[in-house]
C-alpha cells in the first residue's frame, strides 16, 4: 500500500446500509423523543436544540415542534449536524445496553487491522457524528476497533459532497493529497475528494452503479496503488 493515510466512509463502505436504515435510524426515531424531553438542559442537547431552531428559522420553536422536525429529518435521511449529534447520544444507550452491535463487513475489519499493522494512518469521514462513529467501532461485531483509528471527521468539517471539506481534512492530516486514499460508496463524495488529487476507490457492496472511479467489492480488492 503506497498511501500514508486511508480515510473511510461508513454506511455502504465499512458497514451495510441496512444496519443504518433498518436498525440505527428506527432506534433513534423511537428513543429520541423521550431522550430529548428528559435532557433539554443538558448542555450538548441544549446546543443541538438551539442549532435546530436556527435551521428551522424558528427561534421560539418548542421542544415538541423540534422533535417533530427531527423525526421528519430522520425519515428523509437528512445529514443535518444537530440531528446527527442527537442520534449519536441516543445510540450510545443502544450500544451499551446490547440492543445492537456495530455492523462491519468482515473484509473491512481484517483490512483495517492489516493497514494499521503496516503503520498506515486510518481516519473515518462519515455524516454520522464523531460520537456515533466511535460507538460503531467500539461496539463493533469484531470488538473494540477504535485503537486502529487516528482521527474522525463528521459534517462539522463540512458536507461530504463539498470539495472544501476534503481540503480541510488534508489540512488537518498535514499530508499531500497523493498520499491519501478515500473510500466511499457515493460517487459525489469520491468526485469531491478526487478534485483535490486524493486517490479514490468506490466500494460497490450492493447493486449501485459504478462510475469512473476504481472499484472494489470488498476491502481486500482495494489496490495497493491507484494508477
Ligand atoms: C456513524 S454511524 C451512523 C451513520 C449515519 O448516521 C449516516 O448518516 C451515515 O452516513 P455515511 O456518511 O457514513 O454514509
Ligand atoms: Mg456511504
Amino acid at each position: 500500500m503506497k498511501y500514508s493515510a486511508v480515510i473511510t466512509d461508513i454506511e455502504g463502505t465499512t458497514s451495510r446500509i441496512s444496519f443504518v436504515t433498518d436498525i440505527l435510524f428506527p432506534y433513534a426515531a423511537r428513543e429520541l423523543p423521550a431522550f430529548i424531553r428528559a435532557n433539554t438542559v443538558q448542555p450538548d442537547v441544549a446546543a443541538a436544540l438551539a442549532a435546530c431552531r436556527e435551521l428551522m428559522q424558528q427561534p421560539a420553536a418548542s421542544t415538541e415542534l423540534i422533535i417533530t422536525q427531527l423525526l421528519a429529518w430522520i425519515a428523509e435521511d437528512k445529514k443535518i449536524t444537530p440531528l446527527k449529534a442527537l442520534q449519536g447520544m441516543v445510540w450510545q444507550h443502544g450500544y451499551q445496553s446490547g440492543a445492537f452491535t456495530g455492523h462491519l463487513y468482515a473484509d473491512a475489519a481484517t483490512q483495517l487491522q492489516h493497514w494499521h499493522s503496516l503503520g498506515i494512518k486510518l481516519y473515518v469521514y462519515s455524516s454520522g457524528s464523531v460520537q456515533a462513529q466511535q460507538l460503531l467501532f467500539q461496539y463493533s461485531d469484531y470488538g473494540d476497533l477504535t485503537p486502529l483509528f487516528n482521527g474522525y471527521f463528521d459534517t462539522r468539517i463540512g458536507a461530504k459532497r463539498d470539495i472544501s471539506s476534503y481540503a480541510a481534512i488534508l489540512q488537518q492530516l498535514q499530508l499531500p493529497p497523493k498520499q491519501v486514499l478515500f473510500l466511499s460508496d457515493v460517487v459525489a463524495e469520491l468526485d469531491a475528494a478526487r478534485a483535490l488529487g486524493i486517490a479514490t476507490v468506490q466500494l460497490i457492496r450492493e447493486s449501485q452503479p459504478a462510475a469512473d472511479h476504481p472499484i472494489a467489492h470488498s476491502f481486500d480488492q482495494i489496490p495497493e496503488q491507484i494508477p
